[in-house]
């Protein structure tokens, strides 16, 4: 058979969609004109120039190790526009046997900048693994189970999930399960009718109800009483439900979404968590980096933050390298919130917006500080008292104690005490029901 060569120009055009090709050394050698079009960059500033942002650790990379063609969505910065884009990449031999990637773009999805969201802030090669991950999630609606410390950013990827999926549509609805006691739970996810009990003067939708066509965020699942777990599991696994005191079965189609800072398999394992509910939950598991994992994204996250501090102040906050250098070594056990609080705080103590060194105060866990005369009335038997009228363990009676000298500090201002304590408020909430402190 004969065959003619056709120049690769040519060849390109014939595509409708965004293509592109890119070498062994993952160098972007062509691109058409729908590639053109639609990232808006003219093709003399890409060709040449290597693939992506993160190229040591990148799809194209893994293709020219395996040679497997692929498919999938994955997030990508061109220009200065975050772009999330199904792809397909298939192998393509040149004359004499070499291997190039062809890539085409198969349809384009929403950006994170169009639509308005918060944005993901981080381009370590952990964290653009979890964002690519997050955006498989968000395609695929099976249930994703998010797992990482306190402050790493879960309620936050839930959300990202929610806005690029299908419900984005629906409303992202957060269920605290700390809060979810035997006498709350029904009520407050399946909703009451009127009259179904003392105080129930109005028929009530549930949390349940309302994430009808959007994703339903189980925050905090591990907490969720072994008890009320097979009503949860029934309820997601027919999408049926009851009102307290209503006989009709109501329907709800909602995208769930979990997370935890607990090791739930480990639970499953101690009789403390349901395994029904475990596998129901845990289809597409997601473990959120802690922030000294990627260093490498602390700058960037403090001029984010600085520069939405000074868009809020309506000034331009500055740092000095010693105090960026100062927030580099440091552990952020409180992750990105501890992060985000110490430099909120530094935007107070600085002098004409120029934060230094001496700005940072990084709260050591072990270094509370008392207030004066804390400690004197623990020695006095406070706490240990408090300790014997609620059973609480010793640790717990100093931080009620803790707690309680932030209350008086801020004058009870949940905002300016949880700030401090490096928390959400909402963990604040918690703390305070847990501990018994008003
Ligand atoms: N990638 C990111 N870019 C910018 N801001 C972020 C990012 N990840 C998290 N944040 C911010 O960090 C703070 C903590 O995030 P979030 O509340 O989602 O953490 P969490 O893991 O759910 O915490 P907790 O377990 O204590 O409830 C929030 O202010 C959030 O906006």
């Amino acid at each position: 058979m004969r065959t003619n060569s056709f120049t690769l120009d040519s060849l390109l055009e014939t595509h409708d969609q965004p293509f592109s090709i890119i070498n062994a050394d993952q160098q972007i050698i062509a691109v058409n004109r729908a590639w053109e079009g639609h990232f808006a960059l003219p093709r003399e500033r890409r060709l040449g120039a290597i693939c992506c942002n993160n190229p040591s650790d990148c799809r194209h990379k893994r293709f020219f190790q395996t040679l497997e063609p692929y498919t999938g969505m994955f997030s990508e910065t061109l220009g200065s526009q975050e772009h999330l884009l199904k792809v397909r990449g298939y192998p393509l031999l040149d004359v004499d046997g070499t291997v190039y990637l062809g890539e085409s773009v198969l349809t384009v999805g929403k950006s994170a900048s169009m639509t308005g969201n918060p944005q993901m802030v981080g381009t370590s090669s952990a964290f653009l693994n979890l964002k690519t991950k997050l955006q498989q999630a968000a395609q695929s609606n099976v249930p994703v189970m998010l797992n990482g410390e306190t402050g790493t950013g879960k309620e936050f990827a839930a959300e990202y999930i929610h806005r690029q999926s299908s419900n984005a549509d629906g409303e992202f609805v957060i269920v605290d399960c700390t809060v979810l006691g035997e006498d709350l739970f029904e009520s407050e996810l399946f909703g009451h009718e009127k009259g179904a009990f003392t105080g129930a003067a109005t028929v009530k939708k549930g949390l349940f109800e309302l994430a009808d066509g959007g994703t339903l965020f189980l925050d905090e699942v591990g907490e969720l009483p072994i008890s009320l777990q097979p009503k949860l599991l029934r309820a997601l696994e027919s999408g049926q439900f009851r009102r307290v005191g209503g006989t009709t079965a109501l329907k709800s189609t909602v995208r769930v979404v979990t997370a935890t800072h607990r090791n739930l398999s480990g639970m499953v394992k101690e009789g403390l968590f349901r395994e029904d509910l475990f596998y129901r939950l845990s289809v597409f598991p997601l473990e959120i980096p802690a922030l000294r994992d990627r260093v490498e994204d602390i700058q960037e996250l403090v001029e984010y933050f600085l520069e939405s501090f000074g868009q809020r102040d309506r000034c331009v906050y500055r740092m000095s390298g010693a105090a960026l250098q100062k927030l580099m070594g440091h552990r952020w056990p409180g992750n990105i919130r501890e992060l985000k609080n110490c430099l909120q705080l530094a935007t107070c103590l600085c002098n004409k917006h120029h934060i230094e060194e001496r700005d940072i105060s990084i709260m050591r866990r072990n270094e509370m500080p008392l207030k004066p005369g804390m400690v004197e009335r623990r020695g006095q038997g406070s706490a240990t008292e408090a300790r014997k009228a609620t059973d609480m363990n010793p640790l717990e009676a100093i931080e009620a104690e803790y707690i309680r000298s932030l209350i008086d500090k801020h004058q009870g201002n949940r905002k300016l005490i949880a700030a401090e304590m490096n928390v959400s408020e909402r963990t604040l909430y918690r703390k305070l029901k847990r501990l018994n402190v008003n």
